[in-house]
């Protein structure tokens, strides 16, 4: 990954593609070979063009790579998103220049480089002005793919660097002075919002698996229609899904969220289960589709693990789906919860007053942090289809229960399983005042509580030792005293 320019959000949503650049430049790819040099289009003119060459660190490295004679040029999504008037999420840099030889230039010029784990496949990394790290990678083929890694080979060639690319619309490279090269009709693609591998999808697919989630990923960006999958394309993933377990949990998570964060993501969703990819990405055989398609319609603004947990049946599916993808605790415990409480207050009435109360319970009486559970509770309010209730609760401030068990102890209460009572107790009454009653009017009633802490219960729960027994009527006694 190269730099983030102006630390601009994470699309999630496609932008119309603007105006006559791309239609331009598309009118000339289709007009020349795919072997051309380049299709002649200049970008200078253009915003996002003018912004990357005013960059102070842009402009330095440019002025370097020129000073020892390396042509350098950008290349892959930053070229894509230029085009279609985005802003680059990151810069990704190409050149001729060796890694042994950008070495040499940076050292000459005083630049520091980083992350030597890059130079083995051709990126070294530089820092310019101690501000802006880039990537630089040498112009390569990929020789020998192992799924995801590649042994590789060196080249001057341009087209062959763009050859070995996924997508189309990822392979194009655009120099510092505003030219783009397009040599397997990108610009035509981005125009005509179609997603297609560079050449044969299937060996395409199997130099990484991982493109297979690339490919719905772009198309949930990029295509005008969810309807627009192309069946060659479709077969080669079909044929090849089984290759996604060589890729781990984390890199499939890290595309599968943004598909589900991006546009037609419920189609692309059931497009991706019907050519196989479920069990090779952590879901059942068998997933709820009915299910699903129910949820995402209720929730089409929810997180990607409020509609992926629609799928599931239990709390095993979900454990299964958190081991192979390495969720995070958050998301982990988010579809935990999810599972285990969907099929409660399923007939709420949203106009009842108190309809957000079992919410609320649910919130103060979990052991996870506040914020944390209210999301959790947010998100099971938008999977029951309660909206108005799921942004009431994100809006709830959860209070705090004013008893903790040192004011008990302090005031004589026993320790172990018979102050755990008492405090439960004190809990239920401050939910059922509304998250009103104080602390004084909660000792108040401490008394009363205390004879309502059920013995037998305590007992077949958990038996209390001698002591714990001895000391609740030491505790009886002094405070009926
Ligand atoms: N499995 C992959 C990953 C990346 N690339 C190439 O490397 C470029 C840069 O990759 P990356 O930054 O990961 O993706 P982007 O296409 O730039 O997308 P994003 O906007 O999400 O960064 C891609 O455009 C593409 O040319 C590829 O061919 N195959
Ligand atoms: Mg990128």
């Amino acid at each position: 990954m190269g730099r983030v320019l102006g630390g601009a959000l994470l699309r999630h949503c496609w932008r119309p593609l603007r105006g006559g650049l791309v239609r331009q430049a598309a009118m000339k790819a289709s007009s020349s070979s795919h072997t051309s040099t380049s299709c002649s289009v200049s970008l200078a003119q253009t915003p996002g063009f003018k912004a990357l060459a005013e960059n102070p660190e842009v402009d330095l490295l440019k002025t370097l790579f020129a000073r020892h004679g390396f042509p350098l040029r950008l290349a892959g999504g930053a070229v894509r998103d230029l085009l279609s008037g985005d802003t680059p999420q990151d810069l990704d840099f190409a050149t001729t220049a060796t890694p042994h030889e950008m070495k040499t230039l940076f050292e000459t010029e005083s630049i520091r480089t980083i992350n030597e784990l890059g130079e083995k496949h051709g990126t070294v990394t530089c820092r310019i002005n101690d501000s802006a790290n880039f990537e630089v990678t040498t112009l390569r083929i990929d020789k020998v793919t192992h799924g995801r890694k590649a042994d590789v080979e060196f080249t001057k060639d341009w087209v062959l660097d763009a050859n070995r690319r996924d997508l189309t619309i990822n392979s194009m490279f655009l120099d510092l002075e505003g030219n783009l090269y397009d040599y397997f009709n990108g610009a035509e693609d981005l125009q005509k919002r179609r997603v297609a591998f560079v050449g044969e999808p299937e060996r395409r697919i199997q130099e990484d698996f991982l493109r297979i989630l690339r490919y719905f990923r772009f198309f949930g960006r990029i295509s005008a229609s969810p309807d627009t999958f192309e069946e060659q394309t479709l077969d080669a993933i079909r044929l090849n899904a089984a290759g996604l377990a060589q890729i781990s949990g984390e890199r499939i998570w890290m595309e599968w969220k943004k598909i589900m964060m991006g546009r037609f993501s419920q189609e692309i969703m059931l497009q991706m289960l019907d050519v196989g990819l479920g069990t090779h990405i952590g879901l059942p055989e068998n997933p709820d589709i009915d299910q699903f398609k129910t949820v995402v319609q209720r929730a089409p603004e929810s997180h990607p693990i409020t509609r992926i947990v629609a799928l599931l049946k239990d709390d095993r599916d979900m454990m299964q789906l958190h081991v192979r993808l390495k969720l995070s605790a958050f998301e982990r415990d988010l579809g935990l919860f999810l599972v285990e409480h969907r099929q409660e207050f399923p007939a709420l009435e949203t106009t009842a007053l108190d309809a957000i109360r079992p919410y609320q319970y649910m919130i103060v009486d979990h052991k996870g942090k506040p914020n944390d559970v209210r999301t959790w509770a947010e998100e099971l309010l938008k999977y029951q289809g309660q909206p108005d209730l799921a942004k009431q609760i994100k809006e709830w401030d959860p209070p705090r229960f004013p008893i903790s068990g040192k004011i008990l102890l302090d005031k004589g209460c026993p320790k172990g399983v018979i102050l755990g009572a008492v405090l439960r107790e004190l809990k239920e009454q401050w939910k059922h005042s509304g998250f009103e009653a104080t602390e004084e009017d909660l000792l108040q009633g401490l008394d009363a509580a205390i004879s309502k802490v059920d013995l037998v219960a305590l007992q077949q729960k958990k038996e209390p030792s001698f002591s714990a027994k001895k000391r609740k009527r030491e505790f009886i006694s002094r405070t009926t005293d």
